[in-house]
Order: structure tokens, then sequence, then C-alpha cells
């Protein structure tokens, strides 16, 4: 008797302890790292719950098929699997980075918020742009950019996103922070953009124009949009200096970063520039704000590891009581790998995702 007692307490401690650790995680600890999205809302963005496995399946089929990236640069699927990948990995950036979809340097001393903040504040800071002005967003995600960016510069900030999900996104996060007056959202694609001719004051792109296939189409689309004597500064994904194509770990990191990353095969720093010149715009300055005195964008990612691993168990278990979709699982196990790849390309120097180009349309 008294032995199935102890056995009965064993069983209901170990039962409580799980459970309550469970349910901190999920419901009181809600979002990974930053309040907003909880681990219980975890979706599959536009795509119905029933079709994230397959949503991710033909996500991954599209890399097994073209392992050498480059194979995408013709390919016109590429918007479309964007589209994809952003509906499979929106509301988990949210619950495990916030409402910005970029990095920036660290800053000792200053949360990750901070910093990302003043990342986006030097974007607008460069456009020279008067309170009152039509900026665009390329590429703007759910809108955490955008939103510092008007606050900080009074500027009225339109975005493009080509992903449904996300329009809704910003969209309510705009009315929530109460600049829904200053910043609207547009779903389209950037490659063949629904605005007039000259239509804008200025222009940024933070870690999105890496998704073009070419990138001349996106800056001529930028370029063709923008005012004359107005300016364009965007942050770029590129392999620095450091890489060399015949190195087969350097080949591996960089195809890592692509495949769980939707990039139609990443850039070397040298097209930038001669991309941008070639579509018309006169280059002002350029550099690789990732390098010292910047201290390490990825310390973020490599001092996250431990949480990451936490919520993978979390997403499992969701997943497993049919509460986040049955897919999700695979989307986060990608998210974990890629992880550790982009901090290999910052460790070994091979790759940046701040490669700042400042650029503008002459008179
Ligand atoms: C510009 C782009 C996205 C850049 C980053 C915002 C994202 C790149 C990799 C993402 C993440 C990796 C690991 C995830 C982790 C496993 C999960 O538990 C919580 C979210 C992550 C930290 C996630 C967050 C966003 C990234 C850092 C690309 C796509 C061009
Ligand atoms: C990594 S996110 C960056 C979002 C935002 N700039 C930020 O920093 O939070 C890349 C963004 O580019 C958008 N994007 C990618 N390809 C696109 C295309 N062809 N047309 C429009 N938007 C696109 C995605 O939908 C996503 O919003």
């Amino acid at each position: 008797m008294e032995f199935f007692k102890e056995l009965l307490t064993i069983f209901c401690t170990t039962t409580l302890l799980f459970g309550g650790g469970f349910c901190y995680f999920t419901f009181l600890f809600g979002s990974a790292e930053q309040k907003g999205k909880r681990a219980v809302q975890l979706s599959g963005g536009s795509l119905p719950k029933e079709k994230v496995q397959e949503g991710y399946d033909r996500y991954s089929s599209f890399f097994e098929h073209c392992p050498n990236g480059n194979e995408m640069d013709s390919s016109d699927k590429v918007p479309a699997l964007v589209d994809t990948f952003y509906d499979l990995v929106t509301d988990i950036y949210e619950w495990g980075w916030g409402q910005s979809f970029h990095f920036s340097p660290r800053i000792p001393g200053k949360s990750n918020r901070h910093a990302m903040r003043i990342h986006e504040e030097l974007a607008v800071n460069l456009l020279n742009v008067e309170p009152g002005a039509r900026v665009l967003d390329v590429g703007c995600g759910v809108g955490g950019p955008m939103r510092a960016i008007a606050a900080h510069s009074g500027a009225n900030v339109v975005g493009i996103t080509i992903n449904k999900y996300q329009v809704e996104r910003a969209r309510a996060h705009n009315k929530k922070a109460g600049l829904d007056s200053m910043c609207e959202v547009v779903c389209g694609n950037f490659l063949k953009m629904p605005f007039d001719d000259n239509s804008f004051e200025g222009a940024y792109s933070i870690e999105a124009t890496c998704h073009a296939p070419k990138l001349e189409e996106v800056y001529g689309e930028i370029y063709r949009v923008l005012k004359p004597g107005s300016f364009y500064v965007s942050y770029e994904w590129v392999t620095t200096e450091l890489y060399n194509s015949d190195d087969p770990e350097h080949v591996e990191i960089v195809r890592g970063i692509e495949r769980g990353d939707a990039l139609p095969g990443l850039r070397s720093y040298k097209d930038i520039a001669k991309i941008a010149t070639k579509v018309g715009f006169e280059v002002i300055k350029e550099s690789d704000l990732a390098k010292p005195p910047a201290e390490p964008w990825w310390t973020r990612l490599k001092m996250g590891r431990i949480a990451y691993w936490r919520n993978h168990v979390v997403v499992m278990i969701l997943s497993w009581l049919g509460i986040a979709p049955k897919g999700i699982v695979d989307v986060h196990y990608m998210l974990l790998v890629t992880a550790d790849y982009l901090a290999k390309g910052g460790d070994t120097g091979i790759f940046t995702p701040m490669h700042m180009i400042l650029c503008r349309k002459p008179e």
C-alpha cells in the first residue's frame, strides 16, 4: 500500500512539474524573447492549418531540386516560394525575435530591441527626408522598422510585402501603436510595384532585396518610383571579400543560409554598387556596417541557442497536442539549423546581412 502511495506521489509531482513548466513556457512566458506572439498562437500564416506540412515539403523540395542555388536565378517561381516561406516563418519570427525581421550590430549596455531601433533609425537618417515626406519600405515584413522610422522621422511610410499574412499583421500592429495614419501597407511584388513613377521622396529596404532573383529588377523599380534627387538606402545580405568559392566549408555555409532563408543565391558585395549604377543610381556611400568597431550581430543568435532548443520542445509538444499545425516542427528545425549557419557566416566573416548602400536618383 505504502509503495503505491509513494508511486502516486511521484507520479503527481512529476505531472505537476512538467505540466506547470510547460504552461509557464507557453502561456505565461508567452513569446520566446519579446512580448507579442505566444507559442499557442503559432500558425502557418495564410496557409490553412492542414496545409502547413505540405507548404514546408514544397518549400524544402525546391532546394533539393536545385542544390547549387544558382539554378533559381532564372526562376519566376521565386516570389511564390518566398511567399510560402513567410507564411511558414512569420509567427515563429515574431514569437522568437520580435516585429523587426533583421539583424543589427550588438551595442554593449543596450538591449537587442534598442540596438535594432538604432539600426533602423540610421536608415532614415541617411535618407534626409522632411516630416510628412512619402517614403517607401521595400519588403516591409510585419512593419517593425516602418513604425520606428515613421515615429522617428515624421515621414509617412508605405510598406510593400508579397505576403498577405504579413499585411494583416503589419496593419494590426500599426493600429495598435497608433501609427496607422502614418503607416500604410500594400500587398504586392517589389519586382513590379503598384506605384506611380516619381511618387516617393525616399526609399529603404532592410534585409529584403536579397529575395529578388535579379537585383536589377527590384533596384530598377525603386529607381522608377523615386522622385529625382531622392535617396535610397539598402541593407543587403552578401558574401564578403573573405568568401572563397573553392573552400567547401564556405560553400556549405552559404548553401545553408540560402536554404533556411529562401534566398535565390547570395550575391557578392562587389555586385551591389555595379547593379545600382546600372539602373541609373548615383552611389553616394557603401560600407559593411558589421565591420569593427561594430560589435558582432551574430552574438544574439549564439546566445539564444539554449532558448531555441527549449522553443523546439515547446513546438513539438504543441504540435503533438494538435494546438500548433503539423509541419511547424520541421519549419522550426529548419530555423534552428539556419541560425547555426548564420552564426558560422558571422564567425568566419564570409557573410554580412548589413552591407549598406546609399544611392541617389539624379535630378
Ligand atoms: C532577413 C531575413 C531574416 C533574418 C532574421 C530575422 C531571421 C534569420 C533566422 C531566424 C531565426 C532563427 C532561429 C529561430 C529559433 C529557432 C526560434 O526558436 C525563434 C526564432 C529564431 C531565432 C528565428 C528568428 C528570425 C531570424 C533570426 C531573411 C529571411 C532574408
Ligand atoms: C526578412 S524580411 C524583412 C522585413 C523588414 N524589412 C524588416 O526588417 O522587418 C523580408 C521581407 O521582404 C519581403 N519580400 C520578399 N520578396 C518580395 C517580393 N518579391 N515582393 C515584395 N516583398 C517581398 C518579404 O515578404 C518580407 O516582408
